[in-house]
């Protein structure tokens, strides 16, 4: 069974298929979904006995939003969630996102150094598929330049959501400010810079239409039962 890595482009192209007038999601709930996913993939691997104490950094864009998504799941799961969420939005999205997580008193921190030493495990929800990666030189805007390096610091390990934060999307952590994380949860289907990943690898983000899984011959594999992740570690790959 061969894996299709995405290009930037393309799984950009995807998203917006799904969420236009004919694909018929709206963004909360792919990233409901998405979150979901994350959730499901760090009880999985990370158990809340010897993990419970989950620190999520959230970046200002949907990957962010992905972030919020899980800590509330990771809440109902049983864990003890903490968000580091430093450049936050009017858009009411996300405003919906914080009154859910303050409704489950889910503490947000605002010193991250602090928080690291109290946590077992950090959830990567920085940087995504953004189109626009870095500017040309692949450097991080603060805040989130400390943020990264501090991550790279870090000796706890890191779940990233979709993409490693500061990777470059295709070609991997060019820039090399990025950090490798002990797991990877790429949604929809993997993008090319997960070719270069070799840690624990899901999929999620259990949604694609066959028709558009034909249209872009993504070759997804077939999730287990009624699981919203998949275990790809150990699947081969094939540039798309
Ligand atoms: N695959 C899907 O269908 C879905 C994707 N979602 C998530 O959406 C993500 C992509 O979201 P976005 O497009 O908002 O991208 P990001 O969430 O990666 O955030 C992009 C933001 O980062 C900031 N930024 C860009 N370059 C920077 C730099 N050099 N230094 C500092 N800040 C910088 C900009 O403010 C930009 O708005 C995906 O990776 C995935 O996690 C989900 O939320 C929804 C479902
Ligand atoms: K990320």
């Amino acid at each position: 069974m061969a894996l299709k890595y995405l290009t930037q482009k393309l799984a950009k192209t995807i998203d917006e298929e799904l969420m236009s007038q004919a694909g018929g999601f709206s963004i909360d709930q792919l990233m409901e979904l998405a979150g979901l996913s994350v959730a499901q993939a760090i009880t999985k691997i990370y158990d809340k006995s010897k993990y419970p104490h989950v620190l999520i950094c959230c970046g200002p864009g949907n990957n962010g939003g992905d972030g919020l998504v899980a800590a509330r799941h990771l809440f109902h799961f049983g864990y003890k969630p903490n968000i580091f969420y430093p450049k936050q939005t009017k858009n009411e999205l996300y405003q919906r996102l914080i009154i859910q997580c303050d409704n489950l008193n889910i503490p947000f921190t605002n010193n991250l150094s602090d928080q690291l030493k109290q946590s077992d495990l950090v959830i990567d929800a920085i940087f995504g598929n953004i189109f626009k990666r870095f500017s040309f030189s692949g450097e991080v805007r603060a805040p989130f330049d400390q943020v990264i390096q501090m991550l790279k610091e870090t000796k706890l390990p890191i779940a990233s959501i979709d993409i490693p934060s500061a990777w470059d999307v295709e070609k991997g952590n060019i820039s090399g400010c990025g950090f490798t994380p002990a797991m990877l949860i790429s949604l929809t289907s993997p993008k090319l810079c997960a070719k270069q990943y070799n840690g624990i690898h899901f999929l999620g983000g259990r949604f694609v239409p066959p028709k558009l899984e034909k249209k872009y011959d993504l070759q997804l594999p077939l999730y287990p039962g009624t699981d919203q992740v998949i275990d790809i570690t150990n699947l081969s790959s094939e540039k798309l």
